[in-house]
């Protein structure tokens, strides 16, 4: 089953191409878009809910076609636009029931389902206050509880975490992954952030100048680069057990990262050795080294490269990529070309 379908979507503006030929396909579930400023996502997001025309090309929300059934889509589909456009002077309450009703609900029903929302998006004490005293936190889960008032059966998430601290997003994300596991409605969500997007989506789609990059499985970002995490302890006669292991794999020809790029991240970091799984055989000759030097073997398992180690280049930090979208989709174009993608057309060329 599909929830969104596009076939050759193009949009251009006078002066911009802000698509270009996207070719891609959504599951249920909750889904990523990802791009720079100016990748396209917004203006996507408008034409799946039927607000904007396409130039050329096709596209279809839960089975409907956005050029003639905006309508119908707009009832089943909840949107939570990218910029603050919340009314100052009216509660939460106020405003949610207001786009409960003009979503078709009955004015109790609007209540009730107010109600629940504001709860579910944490808001339900604060929710007679007007929301221009409001936290920017706050105002998001009030964009996002509009979304979901009428009890949609997909969502699309403009940028929900913009403007957030660390534990904003955080929060956000937990939210808007439980907007799927408690009440099964589909999500599309859009960040230019690829790593907060690996902890909450089942599918990414990165999309740059308009055009796909790439569509795939969170679980393929992250398997794709397995690496291997060894950490061991040390002994009287190695008292540097990892780096005597590092020296030992290094000799047997094994491709081990150095130092200082080992396990951050993971317990008993700093005593962790990272190497390339490239093959089964790796195991057998870790597992041979660490007996021959006499260590212990704490443990030995397969670490999950973070997406943004995926759009990595050399000479940029994992850290740097994940947070500069610009660094990551400028090399997403090449991983792209190269990594035999499930993408139908229009990404190959972009590099
Ligand atoms: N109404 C418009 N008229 C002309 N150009 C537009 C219009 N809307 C968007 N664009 C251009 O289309 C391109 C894609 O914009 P879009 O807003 O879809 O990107 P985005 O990925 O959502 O980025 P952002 O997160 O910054 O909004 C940009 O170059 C933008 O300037």
């Amino acid at each position: 089953m599909t929830v969104i379908a596009t076939e050759n979507l193009t949009k251009r503006y006078p002066r911009v191409t802000a698509l270009d030929r996207l070719t891609m396909e959504i599951a249920p579930g909750v889904t990523g878009l990802v791009g720079a400023n100016g990748a396209g996502k917004s203006t996507l997001i408008k034409i799946l809910l039927g607000l904007s025309p396409a130039s050329e090309g096709t596209a279809s929300v839960l089975g409907m076609d956005v050029s003639t059934d905006g309508g119908a889509i707009r009832e089943r589909v909840g949107y939570m636009p990218e910029h603050d456009c919340l009314p100052p002077d009216v509660s939460a309450t106020e405003f949610v029931v207001h786009m409960a009703r003009m979503s078709g609900l009955p004015a109790t029903a609007a209540r009730e389902r107010t109600a629940d929302t504001l709860r579910h998006v944490g808001l339900y004490e604060e929710r007679y206050r007007p929301i221009g005293g409001y936290s920017t936190g706050m105002k998001q889960r009030v964009k996002l509880a509009q979304a979901l008032v009428h009890d949609p059966r997909l969502v699309l998430l403009d940028e929900p975490t913009n403007g957030l601290d660390p534990v904003g997003r955080d929060d956000m994300l937990g939210l808007i992954r439980r907007v799927h596991t408690d009440f099964g409605i589909s999500v599309l969500v859009t960040s230019h952030l690829l790593g907060e997007l690996e902890r909450t989506c089942d599918h990414v789609v990165v999309i740059d100048g308009g055009k796909l990059l790439r569509s795939s499985a969170t679980a393929d970002f992250t398997q794709r680069t397995a690496t291997l995490a060894v950490e061991v302890t040390d002994t009287d006669a190695h008292p540097d057990g990892t780096g005597a292991l590092r020296t030992a794999l290094a000799g047997a020809g094994l491709t081990v990262a150095p130092a200082t790029a080992g396990g951050e991240g993971l317990p008993g970091a700093g005593h962790v050795v990272l190497v390339e799984a490239s093959d089964d055989t790796v195991y057998d000759t870790v597992r041979d080294a660490v007996a021959e030097l006499g260590l212990g073997l704490v443990r030995m398992e397969q670490r999950r490269h973070r997406i943004a180690e995926v759009f990595q280049t050399s000479g940029t930090t994992a850290d740097a990529a994940s947070t500069a979208a610009a660094a990551t989709t400028g090399t997403a174009a090449t991983t792209a070309t190269t990594t035999g993608t499930t993408q139908k057309g229009g990404g190959t060329d972009a590099a």
